[in-house]
């Protein structure tokens, strides 16, 4: 049975910062200015010793425990906000809450971060954690990944150094070009593979393993600083968000753009990573959108460069990447130093030496095609997950009793899918009081409704895409190895089913692609949703 059985991280604790006896009360703007590695605060939603929410939110002082923090400095990523939700999705087997009360220094000052979308009450996530923590030890697993993802990962990067090397060395620009898709394609799957987890702390026990994968970014040209901001603080927390700073622009021109809710944050990995692209109902139409299904997938390809070469420089230059504030990485001139210096490198082979070999123009070409192959495969395995028919959109703002913005995904015809599944399940049952009762801004039933699953089950898949196509498994558990999503999709999808809570799944990547094709191309023809 799992328990919160984590004592080593709470044994190691001395003294951190809780000896206060009296608690401040912490304003927003208080709690933001610590948000560097030196001084690092954070507020979690206040639970009691159960595990049950009390309303409001402490603060908790990380600064010196981020050194001992079992998950290594991915904590670092919690300071001067709100972080509830990586704190609920990191720690599958929970957190003792005598930690939490050490590490306490003081309460958020009231209203602050009430206005959260998401609702943590119900069973379903707390359950959906037990079974999954229980299959895994039941399966002899390992929570974090072990030799299975250790030998693919030796097998993926042999395979990119090996292609390179292919790349420079054939003096026919055919096979140079065929050698630099196959780097390409296994810089992808490095991306997926090996530091995806990395840096979700989810690739081996040892922090320093886990560093090391997520660096194994840079070395394919990104940035795992850029990633870790964006994509855990963007995308996770806020999958199919539409941004801010697109609400601010409509705002600002009187469009009533229906988005209610004001202070919502952006999912900069899948809207803004396409430009020209009309991927949320609530972006406005332009003419070329009627035309987006036929160009998407050429446009997909341009995904790493526009990362590489856009988003990257953007952060480190601005300190900010739309919502997301990006001192607790670039803060560290040590960081910003490691960004240059693998920039640097990093463009030494994988284009200038090209370029050495091959002349100028074959040699940019060679750069080019690489990241063509690598970007084409990644959105190709990516888009699916969160762009298709059916999936929902983060936040349709709905108040509640209380007056509060709360979530109520919706899919692009304007229904609630937990609406039919729930139904689906009253009707099937004699005593209506026994059916689990969900709220429809649940935070793991959101995630169930705003991601898609491909090929579900299949170990081939599973392994080929890096857990991506169990894209509902790993943002339930992103912590947990994706090499073991195949083995708890089944307990995932009947716990949905026990609860009501949709479960979308499509047979194959192909037919994936298809309805991902169908639903940009309704997006793009249709004005009001
Ligand atoms: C905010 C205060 C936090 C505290 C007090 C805390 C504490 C802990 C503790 C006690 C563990 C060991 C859990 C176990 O062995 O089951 C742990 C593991 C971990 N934490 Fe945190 N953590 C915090 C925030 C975070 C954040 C913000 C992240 C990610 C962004 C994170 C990521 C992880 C990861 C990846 C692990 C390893 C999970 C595993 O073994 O499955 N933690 N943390």
């Amino acid at each position: 049975m799992c328990k919160n059985n984590v004592p080593a991280a709470d044994a190691k604790l001395k003294g951190a910062a809780a000896a206060s006896t009296v608690l401040k009360t912490i304003s927003k703007s208080e709690l933001a200015s610590h948000n560097t590695p030196h001084s690092a605060w954070c507020a979690v939603h206040s639970t009691d010793a159960s595990g049950k929410y009390t309303g409001g939110h402490v603060v908790l002082d990380i600064t010196s425990f981020a050194s001992r923090h079992p998950g290594g400095d991915l904590i670092l990523l919690a300071a001067g906000k709100d972080a509830s939700v990586l704190f609920e999705t990191y720690h599958p087997r929970g957190v003792p809450h005598s930690l939490v009360k050490k590490l306490q220094i003081g309460v958020m000052e009231k209203g602050a971060y009430e206005n959260s979308f998401y609702s943590w009450d119900s069973d379903f996530y707390k359950v959906l954690k037990q079974r999954v923590c229980e299959r895994i030890e039941e399966k002899g697993l390992q929570r974090r990944g072990s030799g299975e993802i250790l030998i693919k990962a030796l097998f993926l990067l042999a395979g990119f150094w090996y292609s390179l090397y292919h790349m420079y060395t054939q003096t026919n620009f055919t096979n140079a070009a065929i050698a630099s898709i196959s780097m390409g394609i296994f810089a992808a799957m490095i991306g997926v593979n090996i530091q995806h987890d990395g840096n979700h702390g989810a690739f081996a026990k040892s922090k320093f393993i886990n560093k090391f994968a997520g660096w194994t970014f840079d070395m394919i040209g990104g940035s795992a600083f850029t990633w870790e901001l964006q994509h855990m603080l963007g995308h996770h927390p806020y999958t199919n968000v539409l941004d801010e700073v697109e609400h601010k622009r409509k705002e600002d021109e009187g469009v009533d753009c229906k988005l209610e809710e004001k202070d919502q944050e952006s999912d900069p990995d899948v809207f803004s990573s396409f430009p020209l692209m009309r991927m949320h109902p609530l972006h406005e139409v332009s003419w070329f959108h009627r035309y987006q299904h036929i160009y998407a997938p050429f446009l997909f390809a341009l995904m790493t460069l526009a990362k590489v070469f856009q988003q990257d420089f953007e952060i480190v230059l601005t300190g900010k990447l739309y919502h997301i504030d990006a001192a607790v990485r670039y803060g560290s001139i040590w960081n910003v130093m490691r960004f240059w210096s693998m920039k640097i490198i990093t463009m030494f082979y994988m284009l200038g030496l090209p370029i050495y070999f091959h002349g100028a123009v074959k040699g940019v070409g060679l750069f080019v095609i690489g990241h063509l192959a690598a970007g084409e495969l990644l959105a190709t395995m990516f888009i699916v997950n969160h762009v298709i028919e059916g999936v929902s959109y983060g936040h349709k703002g709905v108040t509640n009793d209380e007056g509060v913005k709360v979530a109520k995904p919706a899919t692009i015809m304007g229904d609630t899918p937990m609406e039919r599944t729930r139904e689906q399940l009253m009707n099937g049952k004699s005593d209506k009081s026994t059916v689990p009762s969900v709220p429809f801004d649940d935070w793991a039933a959101v995630q169930c409704q705003t991601s898609v699953n491909w090929s579900s089950g299949s170990w081939f898949w599973n392994h080929f895409s890096g857990g991506l196509s169990h894209q509902i498994e790993h943002h339930l558990f992103p912590s947990i190895c994706h090499t073991n999503y195949c083995y708890i999709q089944e307990v995932v999808q009947k716990t949905c089913e026990e609860y009501g809570v949709p479960y979308q799944t499509e047979s194959s990547l192909y037919v994936a692609y298809g309805k991902m094709l169908n639903h940009l191309k309704f997006l793009g023809r249709t004005k009001q949703l």
